[in-house]
């Protein structure tokens, strides 16, 4: 008889709750690593139920610590899972659990932001770009200091379609702060909209999936916890290096209160500051009365288009930055002063 579907499905057999685990192990949380341990079994296996269906797939586990999530995980039917957590503390926990799930949990003792997931999964994964996704993803409930930096981190290797997006269009579900969470998926003209609206939404579809109350954890954070799934598109709503889309996006939100002519300025020297600044408004169709939040994507499309433009015109504008005009500015008008103190006449 051949074996059907149900048949095959893998199940970890009983274990210790993962309250039992941090008891055995003595895991307490450290507060400098901002660990706080999901402890509800019906919210785990919901965050893994919302990454997608993950039969058969290669799922890149980030700070699994005591293993919550990675046992949902387990469970979902999946070929592999990869860990990688920094704290050696968790790591015979997570040793049980490799011990229980023969074959499927690799444990790496390491740091997200440093390790390089690209050659991790077997080659007849990828994907072409433009193909469906990968059946490869990412899961993770990350401390809210290592998420932003990571998908910030993620985001330029969508650009590049390199780490863990060598592997074609890799989904992610991880876990926000709230108030970052809310960001990431804010819509032109909400309150919310910011830097991290715009670097995610130019690559990916962006869902905020659901709201975890900070009480679900322990310890309990200060705030609630967003979960977001990011799918990345196929062609990136704007053709820009990455990097030249940060600077825009970073010079326009750094005055968000302020009309998105004051922030655009701060990309051209003082000496030229008006015209460039005017010159770029004009190109690209935009009202320079705009505020930062009423800007679009595709706003911020036209303004790169142009900005890059004018780069290639003046290849010193890309490496322009107003900070260091105005360090220099301040040192000279001291040695200015300190001349005229020293002066004898
Ligand atoms: C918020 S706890 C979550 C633990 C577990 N996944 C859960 O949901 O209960 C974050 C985990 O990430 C780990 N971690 C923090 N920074 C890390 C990094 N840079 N690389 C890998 N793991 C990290 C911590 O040690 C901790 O185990």
């Amino acid at each position: 008889m051949a074996a059907s579907g149900k048949l095959c499905t893998f199940r970890l057999p009983p274990l210790p709750t993962i309250r039992e685990i941090i008891k055995l192990f003595g895991l307490r949380a450290v507060k400098q690593l901002s660990q706080n341990f999901l402890l509800d079994l019906r919210l785990r296996d919901k965050i893994v139920r919302k990454a997608g269906n993950l039969t058969d797939a290669y799922v890149y586990e980030v700070g699994p610590g005591p293993g919550g999530i990675t046992r949902s995980i387990l469970n979902a039917n999946i070929a592999e899972l990869l860990v990688v957590e920094k704290d050696t503390r968790f790591i015979p926990g997570l040793q049980m659990l490799s011990d229980a799930a023969p074959g499927r949990l690799r444990i790496v003792h390491g740091d997200v932001l440093t390790y390089r997931v690209e050659k991790a999964f077997p080659n007849h994964v990828r994907r072409r770009w433009e193909d469906d996704p990968p059946n490869v993803h990412i899961i993770g409930n990350l401390p809210f200091s290592v998420s932003t930096p990571l998908i910030i981190k993620w985001l330029e290797n969508v650009s590049l379609k390199n780490g863990p997006f060598a592997y074609g269009r890799t989904k992610m579900t991880l876990t926000f702060q709230k108030e970052v969470a809310e960001r990431l998926v804010a819509t032109t003209g909400s309150k919310q909209r910011s830097r991290l609206s715009i670097m995610a939404q130019y690559l990916c579809n962006v869902e905020h999936l659901f709201t975890i109350p900070g009480k679900a954890f322990v310890p309990k954070p200060e705030v609630d916890v967003g979960v977001v799934h990011f799918t990345p598109l196929t062609q990136p709503k704007i053709q820009q290096p990455f990097k030249l889309v940060e600077k825009v996006v970073q010079n326009v939100f750094q005055f968000r209160r302020k009309y998105c002519h004051r922030g655009l300025g701060m990309l051209f020297p003082e000496a030229q500051r008006l015209e460039n600044t005017g010159k770029l408004l004009q190109l690209a169709d935009i009202d320079p009365t705009l505020r930062p939040i009423h800007l679009s994507v595709m706003h911020f499309k036209s303004l790169c288009d142009v900005y890059r433009k004018m780069c290639d015109e003046d290849p010193q504008l890309f490496t322009y930055n107003f900070r260091e005009e105005l360090t220099q500015k301040r040192r000279k008008g001291q040695e200015k002063g300190d001349d005229a103190e020293n002066c004898e006449c």
